[in-house]
């Protein structure tokens, strides 16, 4: 029984999106998601994205980082599907329920309200998180912030002078980050203008990444650095996000369709048909 996938990106960071609600998939666990995101012995991705039923809204939402980790949020992935659903829709995700409406712009998501207590994180103990008292080599102080998913940012004169390869996994995996943490490096150009690297949980570098582009604005924000409404320009390309008066962060951008196919789960080594 071949499965029916479509291939998607938001500014280059890219998913393979199976739609569950029409066909019957393997079990959805890490041995499936890294199999599909290999990009050598498989379709390729940095996230796998799976739509099933939802009671509480249009459809539900899973996400599986490159790595088989299953998370709460992805801002890029949530344009995408909102892209497919062709309308307004009401997404459930572990992290709670987002709205995704076609626009002018693209794809308009509502990410939900940013947590900033170092439990909501998760932190591994009490602190500032609004300037964390810690130092990664040349990278101090930064904001926590949890968007539905945790990030830390660190606010740098030049994001590409950073070397993400080295310190980023050194980051995302410090025990002070129990569930680890998406790393984001970021420069401020302007009252309206951010320039920002990402180093994703469970993904690694990556061309853009929604979340962090919220979470980083967020904190910008929150340090007086920019105003409520800023363009965050990532390596694959900008992001509109707004701090809107009631609380609720709304991103806006691109999502783009690259192919559809099909796969056979036996190729991989999956048992075709059962469900989780
Ligand atoms: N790596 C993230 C999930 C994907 C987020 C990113 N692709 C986005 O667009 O928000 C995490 O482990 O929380």
């Amino acid at each position: 029984m071949r499965i029916d996938f479509t291939k998607m990106h938001g500014l280059g960071n890219d998913f393979v999106v199976l739609d569950g609600r029409k066909q019957r998939l393997p079990a959805l666990d890490a041995a499936f998601a890294t199999a599909l995101a290999d990009r050598h012995t498989g379709i390729g991705c940095d996230q796998l994205i799976v739509l099933e039923p939802s009671e509480h809204g249009d459809f539900r939402m899973r996400i599986f980082n490159a790595d088989g980790s299953e998370v709460e949020a992805c801002g890029n992935a949530t344009r995408a599907v909102g892209l497919l659903h062709g309308r307004p829709a009401r997404i459930e995700t572990l992290g709670g329920m987002i709205s995704a409406s076609p626009c002018d712009g693209g794809i308009s998501v509502e990410m939900g309200k940013p947590r900033f207590d170092w439990d909501a994180i998760p932190l591994a103990y009490a602190m500032d998180t609004h300037t964390m008292p810690l130092a990664w080599e040349g990278l101090a102080s930064p904001v926590a912030v949890n968007v539905g998913n945790p990030h830390v940012i660190f606010f740098v004169d030049d994001p590409y002078a950073i070397d993400m390869e080295r310190l980023g996994p050194l980051i995302e995996t410090d025990p002070v980050f129990p569930e680890r943490v998406n790393v984001n490096v970021a420069g401020i150009t302007a009252r309206d203008a951010i320039t920002l690297r990402v180093w994703e949980r469970g993904a690694g570098l990556t061309r853009a990444c929604g979340t962090g582009a919220c979470a980083t604005a967020i904190g910008a924000m929150t340090r007086g650095l920019v105003d409520r409404k800023v363009t965050v320009t990532l390596p694959g390309g900008p992001l509109q996000i707004e701090w809107r008066e009631d609380g609720e962060i709304v991103m806006t951008g691109p999502a783009t369709e690259s192919f559809r196919g099909n796969f056979d789960p036996a190729d991989y080594g999956l048992a075709a048909g059962s469900t989780d």
